[in-house]
């Protein structure tokens, strides 16, 4: 490797027959009077007499290094040369010799650029993409993670990527971007085991219920594997936890039936009239509103207090009880439609069986310092993070602002926040939804109180700006849709040849672009140490499934062989018993012709009616 072309005090070209660079590389240029001096590649490209084209474009490639190049004794008619342009990482006080050379890093050379945090206090990520070449490393940093090759751990070889999650404190939240397939959700679950190995409570949504972190991944080695399953708690939304009806606020309150449908001014104040935080049940509150409802349909019956002479027990229980309810609230809350409106919305609330749990189990989780995982499906989810995320970021909140003038209040930890489909809860566009509001003020605020936002998803262009604009590292797997690679390009520093990776990467392999590091890093994600519940191909699946049916199917019919199709339907009810469902005849006899294409049975004519099926010899 030689310095070729015109070099400056910032950036220089390198030059090889054999060695290909790779973008983001680190090499070390080794001039006679500056000393040696560390840089990255940030273009790479490959010369041949075939490819005159590309001589053409690119900022590598002008007229001076090909020159250079052949000055330097580089036949480009009969070989290649691969070229690097290479940005150094340490200050030269003047431009660099042409003719210099370089050469690949000792780990030690270039430790302090890669490594910027122990293994005991960062969260190990994966692996430095090309960084296999820096030799053997200090024992503490190897033997820490697999990767995952053709779907098996292999162990580590290169440069662990430790992700220094202290560096939060002044760069908060995390972005995880990538298209379908890229490794995106992979990427989560080992950041998630990460921060669960350091205790640091989390609050995850999984509306795809793949949060499971009890069953080991097979092969992961047992020096490295480790067990998570009393750091997380899985709770599932109407059975382990909900919103205790007691406890909410109007605003909440409010909030919550305008995520089933925007509500109306009036309603809102509808709600402001009718609601008593802290008193009302939710059977009271729906009480008064159906009450409210019916003296509204027959006002006449209730304005002033003539009480007709018919009504007796119950019915005139409930009369005093509508009227009395009309003259409380009816000169303030009028309008027959919008109270409709809310009674609809809050008994579709109470459907999903909301009300009927607390959240405190999740709470008492994050005081352990575990991971609680929140289950529900995606809408329900939509619904119920804004007032869980609300719930724990103020304990949080007044925690910390008490504890800042000196006051003791009642403890509550740092956390984290972190969901898939991140683009579903905090949408970009006009339309305000509770959660975006609240992801929102922490995204902005929340580094004050240590709480941090990991959003992933598939569509960054579709995520609201605000909060993108505030991701301060993002991991970037692959992704082809041209609007995201575009948000990317204006979210993060990546370079226009990275860009141009992003639809090829392959899967499990993240550029990790971050303020506190300064510079891109390509990164294989590690091996997960836990499984998926939903890894299993489905193909394999359509195989398994196929075969226990099969399976099963030849139990049942065994004692009937050798088998005539003459005697079929008479013996179909028996047949049917034994596998505790009825089975028709053309079913039985498909899979009786499957078997003997297996070999497993022969099949002989019987008589000019029919067949016989018996066991092979
Ligand atoms: N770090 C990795 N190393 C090697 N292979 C990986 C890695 N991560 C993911 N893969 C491979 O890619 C496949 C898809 O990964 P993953 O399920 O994480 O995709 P995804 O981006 O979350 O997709 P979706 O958004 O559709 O769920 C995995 O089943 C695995 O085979």
């Amino acid at each position: 490797m030689r310095v070729i072309g015109i070099s400056t005090q910032q950036f220089v070209y390198l030059a090889s027959e054999k060695k290909k660079f790779s973008v983001n590389e680190i090499l070390i240029v080794e001039d006679p009077d500056l000393g040696n001096l560390r840089g990255v590649v940030i273009e790479a490209k490959s010369l041949n007499r075939y490819l005159p084209l590309s001589f053409e474009k690119g900022a590598v490639l002008d007229q001076k290094v090909l020159e250079s190049l052949t000055k330097l004794g580089f036949n480009l008619g009969e070989e290649e040369v691969n070229i690097a342009y290479v940005r150094l990482l340490d200050t030269a006080s003047f431009p660099i010799k042409v003719g210099a050379s370089a050469r690949i890093p000792t780990f030690a050379e270039v430790s302090d650029l890669l490594v910027r945090q122990t293994p005991d206090k960062g969260l190990i990520l994966g692996e430095i993409a090309g960084s296999e070449a820096l030799g053997p490393l200090p024992p503490e940093y190897s033997n820490l993670y697999c990767l995952l090759e053709n779907n098996e751990p292999v162990a580590g070889r290169g440069v662990p990527f430790i992700f220094d999650y202290r560096s939060m404190a002044d760069y908060p939240h995390v972005g995880i971007f990538g298209g379908s397939g890229s490794g995106k959700s992979f990427g989560l679950r080992v950041f998630l085991e990460e921060l669960m190995a350091k205790k640091i409570p989390c609050l995850v949504f999984d509306p795809h219920g793949e949060m499971e972190f009890s069953e080991p991944y097979p092969g992961i080695p047992k020096e490295i594997a480790r067990d998570y399953r009393e750091r997380y708690l899985a709770l599932k939304i109407g059975e382990e936890v909900g919103i205790r009806f007691s406890d909410l606020t109007t605003p909440e309150l409010i909030s919550l039936l305008n995520s089933i449908s925007g509500i109306s001014e009036s309603m809102e104040s509808a709600v402001e009239a009718l609601f008593e935080p802290g008193r009302d049940s939710e059977i009271t509150f729906s009480d008064k509103l159906k009450a409210l409802i019916e003296a509204l349909e027959n006002e006449k019956q209730f304005k002033g207090s003539t009480l007709s002479d018919y009504l007796e027990g119950e019915a005139l229980k409930r009369y005093l009880y509508v009227r009395d309810i009309y003259e409380k609230y009816g000169y303030r809350v009028n309008q027959y439609q919008s109270l409709k409106g809310i009674l609809w919305r809050f008994e579709s609330l109470r459907a999903k069986n909301l009300f009927s749990k607390s959240v405190s189990l999740a709470e008492s989780a994050l005081l352990q310092r575990k991971t609680v995982v929140i289950r529900g499906n995606l809408s329900l989810l939509k619904i119920y993070s804004a007032y869980i995320i609300r719930k724990m970021y103020y304990a949080r909140r007044n925690y910390v602002d008490l504890r800042t003038f000196g006051e003791a209040g009642e403890y509550f930890p740092p956390f984290f926040i972190v969901t898939d489909e991140a683009h579903n809860f905090a949408p970009k566009g006009d339309k305000e939804t509770p959660t975006r509001r609240i992801l929102r003020e922490i995204a902005q605020e929340g580094r004050k109180y240590g709480v941090f936002l990991t959003l992933a998803t598939q569509r960054p262009a579709l995520l609201d700006e605000t909060i993108t604009a505030q991701l301060s590292t993002k991991f970037i797997f692959r992704t082809v849709r041209a609007t995201d690679i575009g948000t990317i390009r204006e979210e993060t520093d990546i370079t226009g040849e990275e860009a141009a990776k992003l639809p090829y990467l392959p899967s499990g392999l993240a550029y990790i672009s971050s303020a506190w590091i300064g510079r891109t890093i390509p990164v294989k994600i590690r091996a997960t140490h836990t499984k998926s519940p939903y890894t299993e191909n489905p193909f394999d699946e359509l195989i398994e499934q196929g075969s226990k049916a099969d399976e099963k199917l030849f139990a049942a019919i065994k004692k009937f062989l050798p088998l005539k199709t003459t005697s079929l339907n008479a013996l179909l009810p028996y047949i049917g018993d034994e596998l505790g469902k009825e089975i028709s005849y053309d079913e039985v006899l498909t899979f009786l012709n499957d078997q003997v294409e297996k070999g497993i049975l022969i099949k002989t004519d019987h008589n000019p009616f029919g067949y016989e099926y018996a066991l092979k010899e």
